[in-house]
């Protein structure tokens, strides 16, 4: 299988995988080429596919292979197509194939005309030279030349990595698997290249590093024995906001899968309790409740690798909104975390899905004909285009009133968790998170719970600032009321007592900033000792619409 090829099956993504692109490619198991040659083919193509989809239709290199009936053209689809017309026109190498191959001669029959329709465009763009139109396309400038996106940024995302306290220490593994690593600052760390052994111990929560960007630890010991897990720094903030003591012996996280925030639960459990002298089994556990029971066996598998299955214990299957907060198994629960399933707008890479203008057989005008100005086509041509742009690649888009609608059932369902979780008797604590960045599933969750009469009852505040684990009150992003305050009617607005301090007690993390995070949000709550004790109702306080409307979830 050529580059190209391989390129084109990636972009495809016929496994409908997850995912960023850049984490698709490389996470793939067997490639035939180098993962980071494959990825920068794909990007490079993409930024300039809006111009190269205009060369390729004008010059009709679909069509004429199409005509010729030449064997090789069931394979000259229009991506392959794209990705070979970019490497002839703008890689330093040319296309990366035998001089005989027959995709090449099949892009190099056009030779002529590819370079003199890319050299009309940029022309007609007002680049005097390659270099600049380059220049350009690389600032990302919206429009038709493509979108500035983290591809083309000089920071990347961080490879996270917590280092397991169940099995091992932050010292051991700095003197053992990270004993070559040189210690930096975190912008040092962002910058560097995957292979570089430097790293950045978390100023923020304990028992993480930062590494650079998709330094790949899989081969590592440490890793395969679940010593480490990978887990972005903004994730590791519910479980630590919630201040954990050896008074905690059974905390629930209500929504668990894949499990990272379950194991993060567990180590910070052992260590409030350490030093106690029975098994640990004996003095803490959580209960990890997920409703989808394939997400539930990959729960399974990561607390197992973890070391954690003697203290989780997994409700497989079970929605945590079926379960009777009263029941005499949840009367020792005193922490529940709350991270459902969410928009994922602050997934990094969620919004990275690049858009892609292929071009389309029977689009273009041939050189010949194209007379008219590139800012000027015919109205005839400019019909094709516009089908032409229709059959395009690019992801159709969702309209805003869909957005709303989602979010608001979003919102919705987050608000009933929250509510069904400090039903539970004898809580005293709640971390509630979600990876989105809109305050409709954040802030406004938050407000429209402080608000309620049942919960001001039953003695439920924010955890405010000054009362957070130490990192977590260092944190400097917090949260963004304005927003939510909007939403609300003059009731809610008056009923939000502290605003500012409601404000101060939200964390919120950005993507994209040298902070090396995800887009991501996290609260606590607190009940007040002598707050009043719940008094379990008929469900009537619950929000009654429910979440299944929305399709789109984070996990
Ligand atoms: C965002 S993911 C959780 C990620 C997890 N906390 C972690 O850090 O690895 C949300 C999970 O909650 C599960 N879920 C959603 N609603 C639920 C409910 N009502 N009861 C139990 N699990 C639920 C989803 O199936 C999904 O696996």
């Amino acid at each position: 299988m050529s580059l190209y090829q391989e390129a084109a099956v990636l972009l495809a993504n016929d496994e409908k995988l997850g995912g960023s692109l850049k984490a698709r490619i490389y996470a793939k198991a067997g490639l035939k080429h180098g993962a980071p040659q494959l990825f920068a083919l794909i990007s490079e193509a993409t930024k300039w596919s809006a111009v190269l989809k205009e060369v390729i239709e004008r010059c009709g290199i679909l069509d004429e292979e199409k005509k010729a009936g030449l064997h090789c053209f069931a394979e000259l689809t229009p991506t392959i197509t794209l990705l070979l017309v970019h490497d002839h026109l703008l890689s330093k190498g040319g296309i990366a194939a035998n001089a005989n191959h027959p995709l090449k001669l099949a892009v190099l029959r056009h030779k002529a005309s590819l370079n003199a329709e890319f050299n009309r465009v940029r022309l007609n763009r007002g680049f005097p030279t390659v270099e600049s139109f380059r220049a350009h396309i690389n600032s990302g400038t919206r429009g038709d030349h493509g979108r500035r996106d983290s591809l083309s940024n000089d920071i990347e995302h961080p490879r996270w990595v917590r280092i397991n306290a169940l099995h091992t220490s932050l010292e051991h593994q700095l003197a053992t698997t990270f004993q070559h690593y040189e210690k930096k600052e975190l912008l040092d760390v962002l910058r560097a290249p995957p292979a570089k052994h430097i790293l950045c111990v978390d100023e923020h929560v304990p028992d993480l590093i930062a590494l650079p960007p998709r330094a790949d630890l899989s081969r590592t010991s440490a890793y395969q024995k679940g010593d480490l897990i990978l887990q972005d720094k903004a994730s590791c903030f519910p479980a630590y906001l919630l201040g954990m003591s050896s008074a905690d012996a059974h905390v629930i996280d209500a929504c668990a899968a894949p499990g990272n925030k379950t194991t993060h639960l567990a180590a910070l459990l052992a260590a409030a309790h350490a030093g106690a002298e029975e098994p640990r089994s004996h003095q803490f556990k959580v209960t990890a409740f997920e409703r989808n029971r394939k997400r539930a066996s990959t729960l399974t598998k990561m607390v197992t690798l973890a070391g954690a299955a003697d203290v989780v214990s997994i409700r497989r299957g079970a929605d945590f909104l079926a379960c009777d907060p009263a029941a005499p198994d949840f009367t020792n629960v005193t922490c529940l975390l709350l991270d459902p399933s969410c928009s994922g707008s602050g997934i990094v890479g969620r919004d990275e899905a690049i858009p892609l203008s292929l071009p389309v057989a029977g689009a273009g005008t041939p050189p010949a004909a194209a007379t008219t100005g590139a800012n000027g086509p015919s109205s005839k041509r400019g019909k094709k285009r516009k089908r032409s742009q229709h059959a395009g690649a690019e992801s159709p888009a969702v309209s805003e009133p869909e957005i709303v609608a989602r979010l608001a059932a979003l919102s919705t369902f987050h608000l009933k968790l929250l509510m069904h979780a400090m039903k539970f008797p004898n809580a005293k604590r709640i971390a509630y998170s979600t990876c989105s960045v809109h305050a409709e599933e954040n802030e406004e969750v938050v407000l429209k719970a402080l608000e309620a009469k049942e919960v001001r009852e039953r003695g439920w505040r924010v955890l405010k600032r000054k009362e957070q684990a130490e990192g977590m009150r260092k944190w400097h992003v917090r949260g963004d009321l304005g927003i939510g305050v909007e939403a609300l009617g003059d009731a809610g607005r008056s009923a939000v007592v502290g605003r500012s301090e409601v404000i101060e007690a939200c964390l919120r993390c950005e993507k994209g900033t040298k902070d090396g995070t995800m887009g991501f949000f996290a609260v606590a709550f607190v009940r007040d000792p002598g707050g009043a004790e719940v008094t379990m109702q008929d469900g009537s306080d619950e929000p009654s619409d429910d979440e299944e409307s929305w399709q789109g979830f984070s996990d």
